[in-house]
C-alpha cells in the first residue's frame, strides 16, 4: 500500500455529481482528488449513456429555479470545453389535465415565467404529429427543454477538472473511511487524507456511509432503458423537431413515462418507465423484472403508433430513490467535514453543474446559493437508523 497522500478534499464517486463537485473545488484552488471504483468511462452506475433530458418543467419552484442557473452553467462548460452538450428540442409534458402532477408543472412554469406553449386538444396534432394525446390529458411545451449529451458531458467536466490540476484515480474502490478532523480514506490502491470529504457514490452511498456509522433511507432500483424502432425512419427524430416528452402520473393512471427523440441510435427512440424494481448495485444484472417493459409496450402501441411496440434495444441504469424523491444535499449528521450528495431519484443529471456548485459551497463552509431546506437529512428523522 502506497504512502499517505494529502488533499484539501477527496470526492468519492466520479458520476455526474462527483465530477462537477470536484471541478468546482478545483476552480476554487482546492487540491482535490476524485476517486472512482471502476475504470472510466463505465456503465455500471447512473450517469452513463448518451442522453438525458434537461427541463425546467417541475412541480416545485425550487427545481425550476435551480435549473435557471443550471442552463447557464451547462453553457459555461460548453464554452470552456469547446463541445456541444445541449440540444434544444422542447419538452412536451402530457398528463391528466386536472389531477396529479400536470397542473402543478403548468403552474410552476407560468409562475416562474419559463417560455411555455400550452397546446389545446385541437392544435396538439398540428404541433406533435404521430402522438395520441390520451383522453383527459392536457399538453404543454417547456420550450427550452431538450437533450443533454451525457457521456460527452461527463468526459468534458472530468477533462476540465484535470486541466485545473485535479487528480482522478479510477479503478480505485474506497474500502474504508475513518472520520476525524482529518479524514482518512482507504482504497484498493492507497491511503489518502483530507480535511474534507464529499460522498457522491450514487447507488453505493449507503455502503460507504456504513463506514461512518450512518445510513440514509435510500432505495436503489434498476431501470430498463428501452429503445423503440421507428416504422418509418426519422418520424420521431431530432431533425423532424420531435421533442423530448414526459407523461406525468396521477393516482388513477400509473403512467410515469418519458422519452427522447431518435438520435443516439439510428431510427431508435428512447422511452422508459420511471418506476423500477429494487436491486443491489453490485448485482443489478440479477434483477430481471420486465413488468415495466409490458407497461411501455401498451403505452407505445396506444399513443406512439409510428413505433414498433417491442423494444429493439434494452440497456440498464439505476436510480437511487429517497422516500420523497427529493435530493440529499447536506452535511453528515455526525461529521461536519463530510458532505453527502445522494438520492437523485432518477432526475439529477440536468442539475449536475448546480449540484457541483452547491456541494462545493457546503464543503467550503459557504452559504449555499439556493435554499437547501428541502434537501436536508433531518427530514428523514422517522426513517433513519444508526448503523452503529
Ligand atoms: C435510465 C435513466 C434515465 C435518466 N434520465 C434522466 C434525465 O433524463 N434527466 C436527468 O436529469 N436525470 C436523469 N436520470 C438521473 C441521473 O442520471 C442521475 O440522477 C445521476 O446520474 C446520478 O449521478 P450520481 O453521480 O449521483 O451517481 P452515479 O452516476 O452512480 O455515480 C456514483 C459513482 O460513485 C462510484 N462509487 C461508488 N462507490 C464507490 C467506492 N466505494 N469507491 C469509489 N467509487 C465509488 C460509482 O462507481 C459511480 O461511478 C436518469 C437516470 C437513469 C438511470
Ligand atoms: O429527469 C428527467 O427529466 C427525466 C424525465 C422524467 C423522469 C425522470 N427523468
Amino acid at each position: 500500500m502506497s504512502a499517505k497522500q494529502d488533499y484539501d478534499c477527496v470526492v468519492i464517486g466520479a458520476g455526474v455529481q462527483g465530477s462537477f463537485t470536484a471541478y468546482q473545488l478545483a476552480k476554487h484552488n482546492k487540491k482535490t482528488l476524485l476517486l472512482e471504483q471502476f475504470v472510466l468511462p463505465h456503465t455500471r452506475g447512473s450517469s452513463h449513456g448518451q442522453t438525458r433530458i434537461i427541463r425546467r418543467a417541475y412541480e416545485q419552484d425550487i427545481y425550476t429555479q435551480m435549473m435557471g442557473e443550471g442552463y447557464q452553467l451547462w453553457a459555461q462548460l460548453e464554452k470552456e470545453a469547446g463541445v456541444t452538450l445541449y440540444r434544444q428540442t422542447g419538452l412536451l409534458v402530457m398528463g391528466p389535465e386536472t389531477s396529479g402532477d400536470y397542473p402543478l408543472v403548468k403552474n410552476t412554469l407560468l409562475k416562474n415565467k419559463v417560455p411555455t406553449v400550452i397546446l389545446s386538444r385541437d392544435n396538439f396534432h398540428q404541433h406533435i404529429p404521430n402522438v395520441v394525446l390520451s383522453e383527459g390529458h392536457g399538453a404543454l411545451l417547456d420550450v427550452t427543454g431538450g437533450v443533454l449529451f451525457a457521456d460527452r458531458a461527463l468526459k468534458a467536466v472530468q477533462d476540465q477538472f484535470q486541466k485545473l490540476g485535479g487528480v482522478i484515480q479510477d479503478n480505485e474502490k474506497v474500502t474504508e473511511i475513518k472520520p476525524g478532523p482529518v479524514v482518512k480514506v482507504m482504497t484498493s490502491g492507497g491511503v489518502y487524507q483530507a480535511r474534507n470529504v464529499v460522498i457522491t457514490a450514487g447507488p453505493w452511498t449507503n455502503k460507504l456511509l456504513a463506514h461512518t456509522g450512518f445510513q440514509l433511507p435510500l432505495e436503489t432500483v434498476k431501470i430498463n432503458v428501452c429503445y423503440w424502432k421507428e416504422k418509418t425512419p426519422g418520424t420521431y427524430g431530432v431533425k423532424q423537431h420531435f421533442p423530448c416528452f414526459v407523461v406525468t402520473g396521477s393516482l388513477e393512471s400509473k403512467e410515469h413515462i418519458y422519452g427522447l427523440p431518435s438520435n443516439e441510435y439510428p431510427d431508435l427512440v428512447k422511452i422508459c418507465y420511471h418506476i423500477g424494481s429494487k436491486t443491489d448495485p453490485d448485482y443489478r444484472d440479477l434483477q430481471t423484472d420486465t413488468s415495466d417493459i409490458d407497461i411501455l409496450k401498451r403505452y407505445v402501441s396506444r399513443c406512439i403508433p409510428g413505433l414498433v411496440p417491442e423494444p429493439a434495444v434494452v440497456e440498464s441504469c439505476m436510480y437511487t430513490l429517497t422516500p420523497d424523491r427529493h435530493f440529499v444535499l447536506d452535511y453528515h449528521p455526525n461529521y461536519s467535514n463530510i458532505v453527502i450528495g445522494a438520492g437523485f431519484s432518477g432526475h439529477g443529471f440536468k442539475f449536475g453543474p448546480v449540484i457541483g456548485k452547491l456541494l462545493c459551497e457546503l464543503s467550503l463552509g459557504e452559504v449555499p446559493s439556493f435554499d437547501l431546506s428541502s434537501f436536508k437529512i433531518r427530514r428523514f428523522q422517522s426513517h433513519m437508523k444508526s448503523a452503529l
